[in-house]
């Protein structure tokens, strides 16, 4: 029996109106959430996404601002702009996008973000909420992620979870998420022995490892749910273009499994949708109103 192919692109277009729609009502009270989002460099997928990010924010009716500081910009120069957005008013969510050019650190940089601005869940003051259960910034492609399975399975509690990855950005929120939902997960990685074995033993399968279509059908346990979060992009022998894929060989794992999200147009439009999600929620927190119902982990 062929997955349902888990559409995030239509998901994530439901987020979205979600999302705007609670602007015009905070717009109403005279509340404009904002959003600040940083690029250091030219890395061309990060442009693509900090430009799909400002396009997003703009539509639904958050102010955006964009801050592009070219390659070579020294830490300190870094650190001081997020001192300025830290501070400024107008500003509810920060984001610096990743990766960082190798002269700058990273940790550091994330950690002068203001928590409570910190939309991208990053933060060590969010990541130790997260993991202890406390009210937190979720990091948005493991909140998308949790979106999509709750809208597939319903309640989670006592399903097994194999995370595969352990990224501070993807797998370890997203294991500490579903932890939290009541699942018995597994975080598994590049040295784990035996991997088809211990993805075979999973309802839940999310693929975090940045390796294309790593994941073959004949691993997973018949009727598994795939959350499929890798995006690499390979060049077909033969082939003029280059292909997005995911970190699962898709046509096998989908002859498998319950149901599947497909690369692109699965969790990729979530983040952003989520990146939204939890600029409102910062704002909501920030004055101290009700916060979103069903945005948040
Ligand atoms: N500060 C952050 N940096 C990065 C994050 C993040 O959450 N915060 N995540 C990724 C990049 N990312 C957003 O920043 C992102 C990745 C992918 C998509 C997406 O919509 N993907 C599409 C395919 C797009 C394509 O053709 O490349 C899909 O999967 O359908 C959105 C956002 C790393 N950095
Ligand atoms: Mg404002």
């Amino acid at each position: 029996m062929a997955a349902v192919i888990i559409d995030g692109k239509a998901f994530a277009a439901k987020v979205r109106a979600q999302v705007g729609a609670a602007v015009t009502a905070l717009k109403a009270q005279g509340i404009t959430p904002g959003l600040a989002v940083v690029l250091v460099g030219e890395d061309p997928a990060s442009q693509v996404y900090v430009r799909n990010k400002h396009r997003q924010t703009i539509e639904v009716g958050m102010n955006s601002f964009e801050h592009r500081l070219p390659a070579e910009t020294p830490e300190a120069d870094l650190l001081a702009l997020i001192a300025q957005l830290n501070a400024d008013t107008a500003v509810d969510g920060i984001l610096v996008q990743l990766p960082l050019p190798a002269h700058l650190n990273a940790e550091l940089v994330i950690n002068a973000i203001d928590p409570t601005k910190d939309v991208d869940g990053f933060h060590i003051d969010n990541v130790g909420k997260l993991v202890t259960g406390q009210k937190s910034m979720v990091p948005c492609t493991p909140l998308g992620s949790l979106m999509l399975l709750r809208d597939s399975l319903g309640d989670l509690n006592g399903l097994e979870a194999v995370v595969i990855g352990r990224s501070n950005i993807v797998g370890k929120p997203m294991a500490n998420l579903l932890l939290q939902q009541g699942c018995t997960v597994t975080i598994a990685h590049s040295r784990t022995r035996d991997l088809p074995a211990v993805v075979r033993r999973a309802d839940i399968v999310v693929a975090a490892v940045g390796r294309p279509e790593m994941v073959k059908g004949e691993w997973l346990k018949p009727g598994a749910t795939v959350i499929d979060v890798g995006i690499n992009r390979i060049q077909p022998a033969g082939a003029d273009k280059a292909k997005l894929v995911g970190d699962c060989d898709f046509d096998s794992c989908a002859a498998v499994a319950g149901a599947i999200t497909p690369v692109p147009g699965g969790v990729g439009p979530m983040t952003i949708a989520c990146l939204l999600a939890n600029t409102l929620t910062a704002t909501c927190r920030r004055y101290g109103l009700p916060e979103p119902v069903g945005l948040t982990a």
